[in-house]
């Protein structure tokens, strides 16, 4: 048996961190890792590094084979660079196993004949243990062959030159725009009546328009009740009719990775299957702590990393960060262009009984679209009329990845829309289009 001061269950976004920041204060600490490959977490090895490359690739006409090269390349530098980042810090030890909980104390290390290896103990646990895939239960789903998740359809040889997305969330969107750009021919089936549902009603039918005219099809309303193959191909049955690919990616949302023998413990897990937290991310069981997408809500590598600063100041500082106080979390669909968001839409806010005001401004009239060669794109944001203070925003164009975080601050430090508009900004810039955007 094994003594450490902290152990970390899963190379994720958090529990890297929190290792290196302990370590420095002179902890000893065990980070458990069950894949080598992903040595760094999912955001580097198989979610939005590997993805966000792909569609830098895409969008630059790489052709599918260069693209598939590179994002070769900057994972396996990654997961190098992560592994080693831990493995050479004399208070780190990192292992290679699958983490069980033998009791609330105790921590079993196991191979892959599921022989115990090792067993420890720690004063503090972190659960860093990520999300998995969400395989839908469906007929001839696990016979049928060219059906992957993200992780595989990004592992493939060639490019199919038809691809069928079932699902229309982040990920079915991402890679319907990443395939696209990359020539295939791209059908999403989706299960709503529309897609975007909850975004602004003018800037999503701007990104719709741009799909169609990027030759996406979508298939609405439709129930998947079936896969099966003809001739060689997958074939999916919707109520809406048969949809025949090359591949088909399910892109059907993601359940926590719980697979850790929590009855053995006092943790208990949510109605989605996440484990429960408190505001300071501790489980039902004081020193046991779960972290990033585990404990559920929003799945970010961002939340990951602050989930960090949680439970780094719930272990060494005065406790004031919390799961409460993170302030407003913006986001990014990395579409073609991006669509970047933040706080409530017009129709919310108003739901919401603000008394708002509206900026609008088609990316066109931005300067600077003339220099990106690219005028496609709105960007709209919502005030209250009382307070002047944003309520929030939906940027849909280039580089609305980076500015939205402006709009974030702002919103956190409570700085009137006013300041914003009457702001300098370097020219010529996305950036300087809230000069006019917010000249409401
Ligand atoms: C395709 C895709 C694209 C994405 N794009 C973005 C994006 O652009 N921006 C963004 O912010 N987020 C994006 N995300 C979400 C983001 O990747 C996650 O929110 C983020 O990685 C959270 O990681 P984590 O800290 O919860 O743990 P993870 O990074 O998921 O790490 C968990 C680790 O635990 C290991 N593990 C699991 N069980 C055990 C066990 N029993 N024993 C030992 N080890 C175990 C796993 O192997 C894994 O390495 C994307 C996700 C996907 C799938
Ligand atoms: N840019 C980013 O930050 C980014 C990118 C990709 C993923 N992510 C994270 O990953 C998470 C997972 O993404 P996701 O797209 O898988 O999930 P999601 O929850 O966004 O979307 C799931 C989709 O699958 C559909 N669906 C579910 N079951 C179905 C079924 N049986 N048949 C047909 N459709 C079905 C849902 O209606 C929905 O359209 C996201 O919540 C996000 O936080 C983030």
């Amino acid at each position: 048996m094994k003594h450490y001061d902290t152990l970390i269950i899963g190379f994720g976004k958090a529990g890297k961190t929190l290792a290196k920041f302990l370590a420095g204060k002179g902890q000893q600490i065990a980070v458990v890792e069950q894949d080598s490959n992903m040595y760094g977490g999912t955001c580097i090895n198989v979610g939005c590094i590997p993805s966000k490359t792909l569609l830098h690739e895409g969008t630059e006409h790489h052709s599918f084979s260069e693209a598939m090269n590179r994002k070769k390349d900057v994972v396996s530098a990654l997961n190098k660079k992560n592994f080693n980042n831990l493995d050479s810090d004399d208070n780190i030890d990192v292992y290679t196993y699958k983490a069980q909980f033998k009791d609330n104390e105790t921590v079993i290390l196991i191979d892959k004949n599921d022989k115990t290896v090792e067993t420890i103990q720690a004063t503090n646990i972190i659960i860093n243990t990520g999300n998995r895939s969400n395989i839908p239960d469906i007929k001839g789903i696990k016979s049928t062959e060219n059906i992957y998740d993200s992780k595989g359809i990004m592992s493939l040889d060639n490019l199919p030159e038809e691809l069928v997305i079932v699902g229309a969330g982040y990920i079915a969107l991402e890679f319907a725009t990443i395939f696209t750009n990359l020539g295939s021919k791209v059908k999403v089936i989706n299960n709503n009546k529309h897609v975007l549902v909850t975004e602004d009603k003018d800037v999503a039918s701007k990104i719709y328009e741009e799909f169609i005219n990027s030759g996406i099809e979508f298939i609405d309303e439709a129930e998947v009740t079936e896969f099966s193959t003809e001739d060689n191909r997958p074939v999916v049955h919707t109520s809406q009719g048969k949809v025949v690919g090359d591949a088909v990616l399910l892109a059907t949302g993601r359940v926590p990775n719980t697979d850790l023998a929590l009855e053995n413990t006092d943790i208990e897990l949510g109605d989605h299957g996440e484990i429960k937290v408190n505001k300071y991310l501790q489980t039902t069981v004081d020193h046991i702590y779960a972290v990033g997408d585990v404990k559920g809500g929003a799945q970010f590598t961002y939340i990951s990393l602050d989930d960090y600063r949680i439970v780094k100041d719930h272990l060494t500082g005065d406790k004031q960060r919390t799961a409460e106080n993170r302030g407003h979390v913006p986001y990014t669909v990395f579409l073609d262009p991006p669509l970047s968001r933040i706080g409530y839409t017009a129709s919310k806010a108003k739901k919401e009984s603000y008394n708002i005001k509206e900026g609008q401004l088609e990316v066109k009239n931005i300067p600077r679209h003339k220099v990106n060669n690219d005028d496609r794109g709105l960007f709209k944001v919502v005030v209250d009329a009382d307070t002047n203070l944003i309520l929030g925003a939906s940027l849909y164009g280039k580089e609305s990845e980076e500015i939205i975080n402006l709009i974030k601050l702002a919103m956190d430090q409570e700085v009137p829309y006013t300041t914003l508009r009457d702001n300098i900004y370097t020219h010529p810039t996305m950036v300087e289009s809230f000069n006019d955007l917010f000249n409401i």
